[in-house]
């Protein structure tokens, strides 16, 4: 999937902004930003439910301008927000939406996918929203996708439903399926992504692995630990060095000692104040 120069304005507001975005097949690549950064509407011109105003964009081979149903039926889409309420049962919904799709999966595996096997003859309005939320997934896998967009997928899930999802995302990338994944959770995205990109002001500002995205992987270390008269830290670029003198020092354990990198949400953090530093 490539996008070139893309641009959209909303009445003359810029919102993409000439952004750029390669994503090869197979991979999770995760999509970043701040609250009104463009992601969603570069997500949705990807998916073909947006009009572009300007630049190149081609997913799966075609323009999703001009998509055709075969297209439409390769793609699958968890929208931002809950897509699928009403009246139907949770397998009712599933089944329902299994018939839109020329070769979908079989509604009972991916309803135990989700975890909602005892929700199953549950009505979608009776759940509570992480298990609608589950819902959404379910239907937005059903037709077997080649491509999935996932726009915040977790949001309102409990940890260990979140870990849950992750191990069926990580299932679903190892069977073939490509991975879009919008979300404001860092872990999420270092987690699952193995590409990602920091969209700013309709822009990519940064792109790359979540381990190195931004200098991460050189970007120094801090060691702390307790002095017999109080607490220490140091930034070094030899953590192994420190610890070892620090070893010698005490001459065994060193006193609550550990030892940090920047996390992807500092690395990310940082990447956004030098960005509204330049604007
Ligand atoms: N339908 C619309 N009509 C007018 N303006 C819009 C519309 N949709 C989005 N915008 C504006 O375009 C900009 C980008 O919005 P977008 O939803 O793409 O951001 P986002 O990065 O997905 O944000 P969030 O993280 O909050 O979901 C924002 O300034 C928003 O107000």
């Amino acid at each position: 999937m490539r996008a070139r120069h893309l641009r959209k304005t909303y009445g003359g507001r810029v919102a993409v902004d000439g952004l750029d975005l390669d994503i090869r097949r197979g991979e999770i690549f995760g999509i970043l930003g701040p609250n009104g950064a463009g992601k969603s509407t570069t997500v949705e011109i990807l998916e073909g439910h947006r009009r572009r105003d300007g630049g190149e964009v081609e997913v799966l081979g075609e323009d999703p301008g001009h998509a055709s149903r075969r297209w439409k039926s390769r793609i699958g889409i968890v929208w931002q927000n809950e897509a699928v309420t009403g009246e139907l049962s949770v397998a009712e919904t599933v089944r329902h939406y299994a018939r839109y799709f020329p070769n979908p999966r079989e509604p009972e595996e991916i309803i135990h996918l989700v975890g909602l096997d005892e929700k199953a003859s549950t009505r979608v309005t009776a759940l509570s929203g992480g298990q609608r939320r589950r819902v959404d997934v379910a239907v937005g896998v059903i037709g077997r996708p080649e491509l999935l967009f996932l726009d915040e997928p977790t949001t309102g899930f409990d940890p260990a439903a979140r870990r849950q999802f992750w191990e069926l995302i990580r299932s679903l990338a190892r069977g073939g399926t490509t991975i879009v994944l919008t979300s404001h959770y860092l872990e999420e995205v270092e987690a699952l992504a193995d590409r990602l990109a920091v969209v700013v002001r309709g822009k990519v500002v940064a792109e790359g692995d979540p381990a190195t995205l931004g200098g991460r992987a050189g970007a120094r270390a801090t060691v702390r630990w307790r002095a017999p008269d109080g607490p220490r830290e140091c930034y070094t670029d030899t953590p192994t060095r420190v610890i070892r003198e620090l070893a010698t020092a005490f001459d065994g354990e060193v006193p609550d000692l550990a030892v940090k990198r920047p996390t992807l949400e500092d690395v990310y953090l940082s990447l956004i104040e030098q960005q509204e530093k330049t604007a």
